[in-house]
């Protein structure tokens, strides 16, 4: 990648005038954003596992090992992976900014502005940058701060609950704060409280950060919406077409406002696919049972389909009125990305080879969330032996990484990175 002075930006053969370009997800991967695990998993606790959405405890320098292998893979295909606490802490050097983050993420986490709040500040900005960001993202013990600093009734109070600022454990999932849509961005409301500070991070990167900042990034959907909307839901199938899970995470409302703004203002996308998958915790985006590996291929947990292979899907495109879509309903997958795709077939390859133990097994370890780096190549956990060899054996490349630690957090290599750069197909 080159950056000419009028700051187009050139890869290979697609020009951009932005410094986010996704125009599908295969396209050749060529700057992603990962965030390697640290401390915040280091203060996850039983009593709040649930509350904090982890089912167990990753040992941290085994869920580091592996990351570091993840990011490795990623590296020595030639892709330029950023690191989102070096891209906090760059964004933070600014003393106004940093001030600025620290109020807003110190009001967000609920600290009282009379008491807590200015300890806290206090506290934080004490530290060099890198450990402000490190310690927003790993979460204030309230036995750091010293007992003479306290003086509200409720600080001298022992309390039960050990933390001034909670962790953000689920960090390291980048894919959900934030999506790419073409050349902006959604900067999302995460449905859940334990999540919703982490896009805070990305707002203030794409606003403030030299790489960034000088571009005026298009925010289709900013995080102050009121309907929730995550990553991994958002999947952009083609440059005029992207696909929405209707799940436990994103509503229907929040998927019309976006498809609204992307007409009226991307110019490029013609049509949203909304695709309802049932509301559980171990499907809780559509990253989680379908991804698309190839022009033409897929994998898919077939639980996420009715009986009779039917599901609830709605297409939603331009009307005559800008503040409106029309919407047409449809029910079947394949027939729906023929569709859109333009395609004669489509090649949809089940997670664990469909078998009834092998899939649920495997989708629970993210065996259908792939993170494809070119079309026809993919990044999977190795736990996932059932669901690798079926897509090696639809003519798949699979690169697996190790994922003993990495998988208790409930995603897979999609949810674990954000695509910021890929070549158009
Ligand atoms: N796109 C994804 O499916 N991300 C996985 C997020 C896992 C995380 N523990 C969560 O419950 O939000």
């Amino acid at each position: 990648m080159r950056q000419s002075s009028n700051t187009t930006l050139e890869i290979s053969k697609t020009k951009m005038k932005y410094p986010l370009h996704i125009t599908s997800e295969i396209g050749k991967l060529k700057t992603v954003l990962l965030h390697r695990p640290g401390k915040e998993l280091e203060n996850l606790i039983p009593e709040y596992l649930e509350r904090l959405l982890f089912d167990d405890i990753p040992y941290l320098p085994t869920v580091q090992k592996e990351h570091d292998y993840f990011a490795g893979i990623l590296k020595n295909r030639g892709i330029e992976v950023l690191y989102l606490d070096k891209l906090a802490a760059e964004t933070l050097e600014d003393e106004k900014v940093r001030r600025q983050f620290i109020d807003q993420i110190l009001s967000e986490s609920g600290a009282n502005p009379n008491g807590t709040y200015n300890i806290l500040k206090d506290y934080l900005l004490s530290f060099p940058v890198e450990e402000i960001v490190h310690k927003v993202m790993a979460g204030v013990l309230k036995t750091e701060i010293a007992e003479e600093k306290k003086t509200h009734l409720y600080e001298l109070m022992a309390g039960h609950y050990p933390f001034y600022l909670d962790p953000m454990p689920n960090l390291y999932f980048t894919r959900d704060p934030a999506a790419v849509i073409g050349e902006g961005l959604t900067i999302n409301r995460m449905r859940e409280e334990a999540r919703r500070r982490e896009s805070l991070f990305m707002q203030y990167i794409i606003k403030y950060h030299p790489r960034f900042a000088k571009f005026d990034i298009p925010v289709w959907l900013g995080r102050g919406e009121r309907f929730p909307i995550e990553g991994g839901d958002e999947l952009i199938l083609s440059k005029d077409t992207i696909a929405i899970g209707v799940s436990s995470r994103t509503s229907a409302k929040a998927i019309e406002n976006l498809a609204v703004q992307l007409f009226q203002r991307q110019g490029e996308i013609q049509r949203v696919v909304a695709v309802e998958i049932p509301k559980s915790r171990a499907f809780m985006h559509l990253d989680t049972v379908f991804t698309m590996v190839d022009f033409d291929k897929f994998t898919i947990h077939p639980a996420i389909q009715g009986p009779d292979g039917n599901m609830r899907i709605y297409i939603l495109e331009k009307s005559e009125d800008p503040d409106q879509v029309n919407i047409r309903e449809r029910n079947n997958l394949p027939a729906v990305l023929k569709e859109v795709l333009h395609l004669p077939e489509i090649d949809f390859i089940p997670c664990g080879g469909g078998d009834i133990i092998a899939s649920a097994r495997e989708q629970w370890n993210d065996g259908s969330n792939t993170l494809s780096i070119a079309p026809g190549v993919v990044v999977t956990y190795d736990r996932n032996y059932v669901s690798n060899e079926m897509l090696r054996n639809h003519g798949i490349e699979v690169i697996e990484i190790p994922s003993s630690e990495l998988s208790r957090g409930r995603g897979g290599p999609r949810c674990m990175s954000m695509p910021i750069l890929r070549e158009d197909i």
